[in-house]
């Protein structure tokens, strides 16, 4: 049975004239360890989706379970990471973590609860900014903070929502590779929402394209990643076998994007009015004009308008 199943769902928001359909009939299995990446648009419905697993939306038609159970809503078992790190401003990074911790395992010793906090902050190379506040931290620091938090509640599975894209190139480059490790490591499974192609195919299993077909966006048929670990990054832009399934998930991006454009046209009829040009207007004749210019004293016009 996989870890994380989602079975024909469907989402839009609104009601009546004032709907809009999101994401249909998705189907998505993850099995325990894998690390799948879902690659698609901005605004094409990549968090809805990943909500439908953390529990924070639910599917209209179709369902998400996590080990055969129907997902209704957030659990402990799905660590869900944000772009905008939301850590407690008031606490430190320990203390940030620590209130996780206490969370979910009420029942180990403070001692025990003290070292894996540690663990985690250490896990992320914080143990130097564990008494540090957020706001004494760098953006990048910050998120593996948050990072930290959400693995020392060890989920069943780490969904992480477009988790570096507030950051700067190199950071982003820092932590992908840190995040890669600790996968790796502790063998934690993990699903990852993205809009950068090269993101995903440095650190995914998988790939799934989000096509944002018309009216809703569907998932495309995943691309397997078979590309040797660790994935060195200065290596990789070189290998032809990268090259090659870069050149596949960007076509297939770009396929659906041209697809899904209107493809109907109908043909309008200007206003019968031209429009004045005041920089060569001759003032007399143009206070003495009865009214406005008429386009039909030249000819009809028509402009075709997609819709
Ligand atoms: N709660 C909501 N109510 C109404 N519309 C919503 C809601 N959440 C999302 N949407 C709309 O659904 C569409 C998809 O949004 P979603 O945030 O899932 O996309 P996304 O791919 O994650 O976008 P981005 O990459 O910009 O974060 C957007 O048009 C958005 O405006």
């Amino acid at each position: 049975m996989p870890l994380i199943e989602i079975k024909n769902a469907s989402k839009g928001y609104g009601y009546n004239g004032n709907r809009s359909e999101v994401l249909k009939d998705i189907n998505l299995s993850l099995e325990e360890g894998e690390f799948v990446v879902i690659v698609g648009y901005s605004g094409s419905g990549k968090s809805t989706l990943i909500n439908l697993i953390s529990g924070l939306v639910k599917p209209d038609s179709g369902e998400a379970t996590i080990e055969g159970k129907k997902i209704t809503e957030p659990g402990p078992d799905r660590g869900l990471v944000f772009q905008n790190y939301s850590l407690l401003p008031w606490l430190n990074v320990t203390e940030n973590i620590a209130l996780a911790v206490d969370e979910v395992f009420k029942d180990w010793t403070k001692e025990q609860r003290k070292e894996h906090v540690k663990k985690y902050i250490d896990m992320v190379k914080l143990t130097p900014a564990a008494h540090k506040l957020p706001k004494e931290l760098s953006g990048g620091m910050r998120q593996r903070v948050s990072v930290a938090r959400t693995l020392a509640m060890m989920p069943k599975v780490l969904l992480l929502d477009e988790p570096l894209s507030a950051l700067d190139a190199l950071t982003r480059a820092t932590i992908q590779d840190e995040i890669s490790e600790i996968w790796r490591e502790n063998l934690t499974t993990v699903l990852w929402i993205t809009n950068d192609p090269d993101e995903a195919l440095l650190l995914a299993d998988r790939v799934i394209p989000l096509l944002p077909t018309s009216p809703a966006a569907t998932l495309g048929e995943p691309i397997l990643v078979d590309l040797e670990r660790p994935r060195d990054r200065k290596t990789l832009n070189h290998d032809p076998k990268f090259k090659k399934l870069r050149a596949q998930l960007i076509n297939t991006l770009l396929d659906a994007k041209g697809k899904s454009k209107s493809k109907t046209s109908v043909k309008l009829s200007l206003p019968d009015i031209l429009p004045e040009d005041l920089t060569t207007v001759n003032s007399l004749e143009f206070l003495n004009r009865r009214g406005p210019k008429r386009r039909s004293d030249n000819k009809r016009e028509e402009v075709e308008v997609a819709v």
